[in-house]
């Protein structure tokens, strides 16, 4: 066990379904993550990486188990509790960027602002991401990294303890991957919000404190990752 986890889940269960075909998709999973860590959450095809993300992120709710982010069960919130926790705790990250089309890149951040109590400066996020030049364009005036760099600005804006990326690089080319992850690792450093990635790319391990791996609903892999490598020097 992690010492003042920052995420502390324990006997997480979901299953899909009823009857002759439901399915149990998490089988009791325990873990903690500190604050401020790169987690990444590998395994194959279906074996329950996003319903994980959707658990954590209180988009769905859990058969079993607690949910333990920064002292709170969110598993026994609801409604406005839920909704408060979702704005005030996350920023999501997904592989599809889904911007709005008719707002800026500029205004795709700002239109998140006001969810938060403690936001943060949008000038000061456009530069450190890199858009201060596209930041009168829209989303179709810019590349797909560009696009996701945006999506990442959407999410952080708010000043979130917790960010949940959901193959942040699936639908990018290597080096657009490389330099969105990089950008991510700055992120984490200089904003200090704790990272959960949902990937296949199993070199985005080396850039992460913290290494997951689950297979067929049940956590098989649960390591510390002691000498992290930068993400521009990762090859894959
Ligand atoms: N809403 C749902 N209703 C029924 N079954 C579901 C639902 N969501 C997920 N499942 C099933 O749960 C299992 C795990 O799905 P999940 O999307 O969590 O896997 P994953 O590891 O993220 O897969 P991938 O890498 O392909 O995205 C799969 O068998 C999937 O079909």
């Amino acid at each position: 066990m992690t010492a003042n986890p920052y995420l502390e889940i324990s006997g997480l269960t979901k299953s899909y379904g009823s009857g002759d075909i439901r399915t149990q998709v998490l089988k009791g999973i325990d873990a903690s993550i500190s604050k401020g860590e790169v987690c990444v959450l590998f395994g194959p095809s279906g074996s329950g990486k996003s319903t994980f993300l959707n658990l954590v992120g209180g988009l769905e709710t859990v058969d079993g188990g607690s949910i333990v982010v920064n002292g709170q069960d969110i598993t026994t919130l609801s409604g406005r509790d839920l909704v408060e926790y979702r704005r005030r705790e996350l920023g999501f990250i997904f592989q599809f960027y889904n911007l709005v089309p008719d707002l800026t890149i500029r205004e795709n951040i700002e239109v998140c602002r006001h969810l938060a109590k403690d936001p943060l400066p949008v000038d000061d996020l456009l530069n450190s991401l890199g858009l201060w030049e596209q930041r009168k364009k829209f989303p179709n005036q810019v590349s797909g990294g560009q696009q996701q760099r945006c999506s990442i600005g959407r999410a952080l804006v708010k000043n979130p303890g917790l960010l949940l990326c959901d193959e942040p690089t699936g639908a990018l080319d290597y080096k657009t991957s490389k330099e969105i992850l990089a950008l991510m690792e700055r992120v984490n450093k200089r904003y200090g919000c704790t990272m959960v990635i949902v990937t296949h790319n199993d070199a985005i391990k080396h850039m992460s404190n913290h290494i997951l791996r689950l297979r067929d609903g049940v956590l098989v892999e649960d390591e510390m990752n002691d000498s992290v490598i930068p993400a521009f020097e990762i090859e894959w």
